[in-house]
């Protein structure tokens, strides 16, 4: 990966939001989108992106759906943000390389806190510890109808809306998913210098310019200049 000083402070950006709602697919584009700007980027996903984050995900997201419970749930995934935070989010920003992650904190606060129940001070304790010092500077929060995501999740595995296997978390109720929605637009209203409501339910092309939009206003660096 290409690092380039004299670019400007590297960014850290997340994307966030309910499954199937494009979070992969636009964090892989951002990041082709930089490089065609020069700006080396580091894509990674939550929970994992480290070896030991990885095992956990593995763990948690194996296991059946009443074997934890959201409190145990929050200190897992708060253990592997710590990780992925410590070994590799921080030491790519500080070589100059930004950093794109598919989830990260918000997603406990709308699953475990919001959503699932954990107290908001303990939500916010296991915050300090994970984040060790670190915020996205900028959260990309893809926001739709999650019947409508379910439909694209089901086109891209249907033996998971038939079968018992695969993630856990896609068979959960479709109520439950417009509570997990609620809570992510609740995240975005509580944090608007950070997070950016994207909707979603557009092709993959206009939600990739209306991010791109974003970064270069946001980022004049990103703006390509002659002969880039
Ligand atoms: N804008 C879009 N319109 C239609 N289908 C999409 C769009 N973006 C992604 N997809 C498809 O929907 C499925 C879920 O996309 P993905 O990026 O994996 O979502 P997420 O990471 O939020 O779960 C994939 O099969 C993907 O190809
Ligand atoms: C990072 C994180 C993820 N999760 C959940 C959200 C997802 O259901 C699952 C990760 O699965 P993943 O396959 O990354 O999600 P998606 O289907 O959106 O591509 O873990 C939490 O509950 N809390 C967290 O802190």
């Amino acid at each position: 990966m290409l690092d380039m000083p004299g670019r400007g402070k590297a960014r850290f950006i997340t994307f966030e939001g309910g499954e199937g709602v494009g979070k992969s697919t636009q964090a892989r584009r951002l990041v082709d989108n930089l490089a065609k700007v020069s700006i080396g980027a580091v894509r990674t996903r939550e929970p994992g992106g480290t070896p030991r984050a990885e095992a956990i995900r593995s763990f948690i997201l194996q296991g059946r759906p009443e074997s934890w419970g959201a409190g145990a749930e929050a200190v897992l995934f708060a253990a592997a943000r710590l990780d992925h935070v410590k070994q590799l989010v921080a030491p790519s920003l500080e070589s100059g390389k930004w950093v794109v992650s598919d989830r990260f904190h918000d997603s406990t606060r709308a699953y475990q806190g919001l959503t699932g129940g954990v107290e908001e001070k303990l939500i916010a304790a296991l915050e300090v510890l994970a984040l060790d010092g670190r915020k996205p500077d900028l959260t990309f929060v893809l926001d739709m109808d999650p019947a409508l995501a379910f439909e694209r999740v089901r086109e891209r595995a249907p033996e998971e809306a038939l079968v018992a296997t695969g993630d856990r978390f896609e068979k959960e109720e479709l109520d439950w998913h417009q509570r997990l929605r609620e809570a992510f637009l609740a995240i975005a209203r509580d944090n608007p210098e950070r997070c950016v409501v994207i909707p979603a339910n557009q092709g993959a092309e206009a939600l990739e310019q209306e991010i791109w939009d974003t970064i270069t206003r946001r980022y004049p660096e990103t703006v390509a200049g002659p002969g880039a």
